[in-house]
């Protein structure tokens, strides 16, 4: 664990944003400004600073809390596709709990931590599991579970048939499917929900697993890493003015009345780019998993890949805003995937992805222009049209389904990391960070991000990743665990007096 995390999130190591005087800044970059201040105030939520302190402390466990809740703690987040549970298996367990531990609770521990599958579509993620971390002054250890959204309502026969029902009578839950779920909840097994803004859980769960686990982010580095962050100090290359029909009258005049006008930014070196096909296995191969220290991690912008995308911009633990998003997200590669290749799973559509070949599907700058597009910096193995070969039908006659999968991971990714990039350049950001179960066993995705972050800002972009890619907004949950709204379920006496 380390301890200038925890000043992080009291933000006394939290970089402040560059304070750029507004005449430097060009006037689209003003407006956007402008324009997303405007939008600060629905979208920013406070959060505590002492939630923050109190969960990221590394010293031995305080005393008992007298004000936490009742064991057992979860967090959970009912997203659009997967809802994710974090349960908190406490390490050392008082005299004075033991003694209280009831067989149910016994039986809950043992089920949650002794089987790795749970039903059909139940699953732990074993390799996620956080050994040691302190919650409320509490050593233990965090495992993490998930299944599908769909599945809620087998969920509340378990959880009624456990008799978890008889225990809890409040759950601390985030995502759409806490507003949507709640009346099930309540209905099937006397449960209330706790409701939890889930971008408010993602930022703080974010910010504490990476305070818990030293190994929580890290990047993507190509093979020539060095040379891909040369490009950022790269001067522009004059070429000849531009000709055709610009859209916009000032753009033709000026351009026509400066032959010095238009210009592309050239990559030092041209042919070395395009001797690696940025889309090819054998180029995204070469890429290797390395650590990134995120301890001065302000200001960053957070993508977060579900179902849909949310991209934020975070300042400080408690001051971030919703900057934009895209319907165009993991909901869309699986429902698209499904419909292109017939397969029936994330696992299935990653697994035909990592064998195909988008070329086949897309039509590339090459394809247009017989090579590269100089000019203008686009290279010819670039996509200039995502499934644009497929109008032909002798094309769709000979692709395979693999090539169909992987072209739409190229697609969605692709778009993700435009929208992301355009952000992070207006917000004049240089770290972006994605996370969501988009990215859960999909490399291919993380490799393409951190290309296309890296080739299209000339090294200024840096993507990260984090191991624990969907599980934030439950952990965020978690943390808020709070023992006002919190109470063991109580039985009810015949005289009306509450009774453990
Ligand atoms: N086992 C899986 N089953 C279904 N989708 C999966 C699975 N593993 C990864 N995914 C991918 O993760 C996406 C869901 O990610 P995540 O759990 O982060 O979002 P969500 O909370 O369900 O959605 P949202 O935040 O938009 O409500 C899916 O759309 C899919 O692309
Ligand atoms: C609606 C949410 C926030 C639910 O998690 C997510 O799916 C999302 O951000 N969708 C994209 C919506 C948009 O900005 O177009």
């Amino acid at each position: 664990m380390r301890l200038h995390r925890c000043e992080g999130c009291l933000a006394a190591c939290g970089r402040q944003r560059r304070a750029t005087p507004l005449n430097t800044i060009p006037r689209a970059i003003a407006r956007t400004k402008l324009i997303s201040k405007a939008r600060v105030a629905p979208y920013t939520q406070k959060m505590s600073k002492e939630n923050c302190a109190k969960t990221c402390e590394d010293a031995p466990p305080t005393p008992p809390d007298n004000d936490a809740p009742p064991m057992p703690w979860f967090g959970m987040d009912i997203g659009g596709t997967l809802t994710k549970l974090v349960y908190f298996e406490p390490r050392e367990t008082n005299r004075r709990e033991l003694d209280k531990e009831t067989e149910v609770l016994k039986n809950i521990r043992r089920y949650l931590t002794r089987n790795s599958a749970y039903g059909k579509t139940g699953r732990r993620d074993v390799h996620l599991q956080m050994d040691n971390v302190t919650i409320r002054g509490r050593r233990g250890t965090l495992h993490f579970i998930r299944f599908p959204t769909s599945e809620v309502g087998a969920f509340l026969q378990l959880a009624r048939s456990k008799g978890m029902a008889d225990l809890v009578n409040t759950i601390y839950a985030t995502g759409g499917g806490a507003y949507k779920f709640e009346e099930d909840f309540i209905k099937e097994v006397n449960m209330r929900l706790s409701k939890m803004d889930e971008l408010d859980a993602l930022i703080a769960g974010v910010l504490y697993v990476d305070c818990m686990n030293a190994q929580e982010c890290y990047y993507w580095a190509p093979p020539d890493e060095c040379a891909v962050h040369s490009h950022r100090y790269t001067t522009h290359a004059s070429v000849p003015r531009l000709g055709g029909a610009p859209l916009i009258a000032g753009v033709l005049y000026v351009d026509c009345m400066n032959a010095q006008e238009c210009y592309y930014w050239a990559p030092p070196d041209e042919c070395a780019v395009h001797s690696h096909p940025p889309y090819s296995e054998a180029a995204l191969s070469q890429y290797v998993r390395k650590p990134f220290d995120f301890s001065s991690p302000y200001p960053f912008l957070l993508v977060n890949i579900g179902s849909g995308v949310s991209v934020l911009v975070v300042n400080a633990p408690d001051d971030y805003y919703r900057v934009s998003g895209t319907s165009l997200g993991g909901g869309t590669f699986l429902g698209l995937c499904c419909l292109l290749t017939g397969c029936s799973s994330f696992e299935e559509a990653i697994a035909l992805a990592a064998s195909g070949d988008n070329t086949t599907v897309d039509k590339l700058v090459r394809d247009i222009y017989g090579g590269d597009y100089a000019r203008f910096g686009l290279p010819g193995d670039l996509v200039a049209s995502s499934f644009g070969q497929m109008c032909s039908a002798e094309r769709r006659a000979k692709v395979s389904r693999a090539d169909l999968a992987r072209a739409t991971v190229v697609t969605i990714t692709n778009n993700i990391g435009s929208i992301a990039r355009l952000c992070a350049s207006n917000e004049n950001i240089e770290r972006v960070v994605f996370c969501g179960n988009f990215l859960r066993v999909n490399p291919l995705s993380m490799k393409l991000l951190s290309y296309a972050m890296s080739y299209w800002s000339r090294g200024a972009l840096k993507a990260l990743f984090l191991e624990h890619e969907g599980y934030f907004g439950a952990v965020g949950c978690l943390l808020h665990l709070d023992s006002n709204n919190h109470n063991h379920r109580r039985k009810q006496n015949p005289d009306g007096n509450a009774d453990r």
